[in-house]
C-alpha cells in the first residue's frame, strides 16, 4: 500500500473513479476528497450512483477504472488491480434495515465485530457497554433487538458500527425505514452523534433536508456524476445549476426568453422584467420562496393559480402556476391558507434571482 504524504488529513479521496456494470455506466468519474472529522452527504435521486460510490469506498465493490483510498493508503486502484477487502479497510457501516442478528442479545450484536477480530472477552465486554452507553442504550444489552423499537435498533446498528473505532464511518440510508417524527429527531443525535466521536462519515441519503443538516460537505450526484460538491451553505446560496436548485427545492426553476427587450416566461407572454438588449436569448433562473409575497391580484404583480398547498410549521407552502404560462411552477409562502384554484398576486423581488449559466431545464 502506497502511503501518500500529501493527502494525511484526507481521510478518503476518490479518484477518477468509474464502475460500470457490463456496458452501462454506473459511475462516471467521480473525485472527492473529504478531510478527517467531516461528514460528506452523498445526496441525489434514485438509481443516481450513491450506494454504488459507498459500496466502492466500503470494499464491497472493485472499481472499473480509477481509485480509492483511506487515510493515504491506496485501497483499490483499477490499474494495477490492488484491492483490500472491507475487513482490512478500519470502518464502519451502518444500513437501511439495521442488518441485526436477530439470534443474539443487543450486547452480542455490538461485541461481534470485536470477536471476530479475536479480541478478549474482558475487553469485548467494557468496549460493547461503552459503545451502547454513546448510543444511550446500556440498559439494553441483555435483550433481544425484536424487543426494541426501530429507533433503537437502528441505535444498536451504530453502536456496532463505532464499537471498533474505526477511521471512517459509513451510512446508507440509516433513517429511512423510521417514521417521519423519529426520523426528524435522529438526524439531530446523529451529527450530535458523529461530531462528539469526532467520526469521518460518507451519509447516503436522497433527503435534502437529511443532507443540509448532518454533513459538511455535499455531493449532489445525478446519473453517475457528481453535480455539485460543497458545503450546505454554498449549496443553497450559490447551487450551480438548475437541477441542483430543483433537487433542494430551493424555489420554483423558470426558463426566461429574451424578447423586445423584456425577459418572458418561456414563450408566454407573461414579462417577468425589462432585459438589456444583447443579452442572451434564453436562461434559466431560480425564483426563491423567500422572493415571493403573495397578495391580491392586480396590475404590477404575476397573477398564478394555486395547484396545491401544505401546511410546514411557519406557514402554508403553495405550490402555483402562471396563469398564462401554466407551465411555471413556482413556490408560495403565505400565512393565510391557499386552496387548490384560489388567484393569487405575486409580486418578486428581483434583486433575490438566481440566474444561471446555462440553458438547461429540469422538466424537459
Ligand atoms: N448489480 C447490478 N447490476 C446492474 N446494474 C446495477 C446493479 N446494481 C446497481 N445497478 C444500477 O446502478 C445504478 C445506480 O444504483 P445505486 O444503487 O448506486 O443508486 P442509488 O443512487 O443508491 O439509488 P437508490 O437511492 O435507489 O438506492 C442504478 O441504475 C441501478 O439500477
Amino acid at each position: 500500500m502506497k502511503i501518500d504524504s500529501l493527502a494525511r488529513n484526507v481521510a478518503v479521496s476518490t479518484a477518477g473513479l468509474e464502475l460500470h456494470y457490463g456496458a452501462t455506466p454506473v459511475l462516471k468519474g467521480i473525485d472527492v476528497a473529504l478531510g478527517q472529522g467531516k461528514t460528506l452527504a452523498l445526496l441525489g435521486p434514485s438509481g443516481c450512483g450513491k450506494t454504488t460510490l459507498l459500496r466502492l469506498v466500503a470494499g464491497l465493490l472493485a472499481p472499473s477504472k480509477g481509485s480509492v483510498s483511506i487515510a493515504g493508503q491506496v485501497v483499490a486502484d483499477a490499474a494495477s488491480g490492488m484491492f483490500a477487502p472491507p475487513e482490512k479497510r478500519n470502518l464502519g457501516m451502518v444500513f437501511q434495515d439495521y442488518a441485526l442478528w436477530p439470534h443474539m442479545t443487543v450486547g452480542g450484536n455490538v461485541s461481534f465485530p470485536l470477536e471476530m477480530r479475536g479480541i478478549g472477552r474482558a475487553e469485548r465486554e467494557s468496549r460493547t457497554m461503552h459503545a451502547l452507553e454513546r448510543v444511550g442504550l446500556s440498559a439494553y444489552a441483555g435483550r433481544r433487538p425484536s424487543d426494541l423499537s426501530g429507533g433503537q435498533q437502528q441505535r444498536v446498528a451504530i453502536a456496532r458500527a463505532i464499537v471498533g473505532e474505526p477511521q471512517l464511518i459509513l451510512f446508507d440510508e440509516p433513517l429511512s425505514n423510521l417514521d417521519r417524527e423519529l426520523r426528524e429527531n435522529m438526524v439531530g443525535e446523529l451529527a450530535e452523534l458523529i461530531a462528539s466521536l469526532g467520526l469521518t462519515a460518507i451519509y447516503v441519503t436522497h433527503d435534502h433536508s437529511e443532507a443540509l443538516t448532518l454533513a459538511d460537505q455535499v455531493a449532489v450526484m445525478r446519473g453517475g456524476l457528481i453535480e455539485q460538491l460543497a458545503s450546505p451553505d454554498e449549496l443553497v446560496a450559490q447551487p450551480a445549476t438548475p437541477e441542483v436548485a430543483d433537487f433542494l427545492r430551493l424555489g420554483g426553476i423558470a426558463e426566461l426568453q429574451n424578447r423586445d427587450a423584456c425577459w418572458f416566461f418561456g414563450n408566454s407572454d407573461v414579462a417577468l422584467m425589462r432585459a438589456d438588449h444583447g443579452s442572451a436569448g434564453t436562461r434559466s433562473i431560480l425564483i426563491p420562496v423567500s422572493a415571493i409575497t403573495p397578495g391580491e391580484i392586480q396590475q404590477d404583480r404575476v397573477a398564478a393559480s394555486v395547484l396545491r398547498s401544505q401546511f410546514r410549521g411557519d406557514g402554508h407552502l403553495a405550490t402555483v402556476s402562471l396563469i398564462g404560462a401554466d407551465q411555471v411552477e413556482l413556490q408560495v409562502l403565505s400565512r393565510q391558507k391557499l386552496k387548490p384554484g384560489d388567484g393569487v398576486g405575486l409580486s418578486i423581488d428581483l434583486g433575490q434571482i438566481r440566474w444561471f449559466e446555462n440553458s438547461r431545464h429540469p422538466h424537459p
